[in-house]
């Protein structure tokens, strides 16, 4: 075992545009936010494997004895990324007892630590260890909660087993990898996403290594360094929702109706490539109100185009009227479904109806905060840079 007690975090994000498109090969923006999920990795001498995930109020353990007989027959390399073990992935649902396809969100969070945890230390001596995370993000809301899980345990498994160096120096309080290992670190994620989500489009998991603002195309990952200050509220429906089910969904109806669903994915790029446009435009050229008025508009069409997807909610329409009637925009982010919505704020839009807009969203159950975007990406944290709330409950366990 390279560390033997560390701390490292990963932010959510919001997809501006472009989810479930992104799915299908097309344009995505998206954009790190201020929540972030924390893990520690302590190792131990208990001879066990101890996980604690008190957002899903999930505490499991097993004997080293037990994991060593899942290994017997792997042979992978943890710096070779490959396609998502089946042989692994069918043994570990036998083992956790899963036996149906659909995974409840304790089974999800397990299996996916079990695969990473397996797959980076399955080749040598596994190592005795406690892990606990906690996360600001809401848990299955479209904020993507589970990339920022997946991000943490990449990071913390890869460094624990030696693959990649701990960046923390001595006198630092956060640090972050070089591009190779953020690299390394990133097709890790993508793995534990493929296991919650089934058939991710690995957006999710490149804003919470890279953090930032980003356009995703096709694994292709530009960073998009000169963009506007947004300000963006944030409204979580509270409905509950699975990115795994809506994702399949979507696909669904793509095969069932190719000729009408094909074209609406096109629009979604489109609107994702304008998008980025009147962004870099509004860097190098003094900001207008026109600007705005299509940033506005293009929310509305992609709203309109993820209900005709079938990710649409009541909670959202409801979310949508409300905003309008105050003049603002919002459309749903993340997978959909309930969740989260984003609504924009223009420059000069008055704090009163901004109070009155969340008070009102508030009285429809919701929970509504204006949210700073752009936050770091995975970083590796002294325990003093911990906000101590966090801290305390990751040093419980
Ligand atoms: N803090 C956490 N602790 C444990 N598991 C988590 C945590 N956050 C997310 N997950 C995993 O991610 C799943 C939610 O993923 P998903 O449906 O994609 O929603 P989201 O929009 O939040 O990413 C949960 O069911 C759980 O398995
Ligand atoms: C719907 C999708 O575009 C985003 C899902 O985000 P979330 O899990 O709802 O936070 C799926 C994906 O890109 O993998
Ligand atoms: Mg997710």
């Amino acid at each position: 075992m390279q560390v033997t007690d560390f701390y490292v975090s990963a932010p959510g994000k919001a997809i501006l545009h472009g989810e479930h498109a992104v799915v299908h090969g097309k344009v995505a923006l998206a954009v790190s936010l201020n929540l972030r999920t924390y893990l520690r990795l302590k190792a131990t001498t208990s001879g066990k494997v101890c996980i604690n995930l008190p957002n899903i109020d999930t505490f499991l353990s097993w004997d080293l004895s037990q994991l060593k007989q899942l290994v017997t027959y792997f042979h992978g390399k943890r710096d070779e990324v490959q396609r998502l073990d089946a042989e692994l992935v069918r043994r570990l649902r036998e083992f956790i007892g899963v036996t149906n396809g659909n995974l409840d969100t304790c089974s999800m969070a397990t299996l996916s630590f079990l695969y990473l945890y397996l797959s980076l230390f399955g080749s040598g001596e596994l190592p005795s260890l406690t892990l606990t995370v906690w996360s600001e993000l809401p848990t299955g809301a479209g904020l993507g909660s589970s990339a920022a899980y997946s991000v943490c345990l990449a990071a913390a498994l890869l460094c624990a087993s030696g693959a990649i160096p701990p960046p923390l120096k001595e006198w630092e309080h956060t640090a972050r990898w070089c591009q190779e290992e953020l690299e390394l670190i990133n097709s890790w994620a993508f793995q534990g996403e493929m296991i919650i989500h089934g058939n991710p489009s690995g957006v999710d998991n490149a804003v919470g290594t890279w953090g930032g603002m980003l356009r995703f195309l096709a694994g292709k990952i530009i960073p998009l360094s000169r963009v506007p200050l947004l300000r963006i509220l944030l409204t979580n429906t509270k409905v509950p929702r699975s990115t795994k089910v809506l994702v399949a969904g979507v696909k669904d109806k793509i095969n069932k109706f190719p000729s009408i669903m094909v074209p609406v994915l096109d629009s979604v790029d489109a609107i994702s490539c304008t998008c980025e446009k009147v962004l870099s435009e509004m860097t190098c050229e003094p900001i207008t109100g026109e600007h705005y008025n299509i940033l506005e508009e293009l929310i509305d069409i992609n709203q309109h185009h993820l209900n005709v997807m079938g990710v649409g909610h009541p909670a959202l329409d409801r979310l949508c009227q409300v905003t309008l009637a105050k003049g603002l925009h919002s459309k749903l982010t993340g997978a959909g479904g309930g969740g989260c919505g984003i609504t924009l704020l223009r420059p000069e839009t008055d704090s009163l109806i901004v109070q009155s807009t969340v008070q009102e969203l508030k009285d429809c159950g919701f929970d509504c905060w204006e949210t700073s975007i752009g936050g770091p990406g995975a970083q590796q944290h002294s325990a003093i840079s911990v906000k101590e709330e966090i801290l305390e409950i990751l040093n419980h366990y």
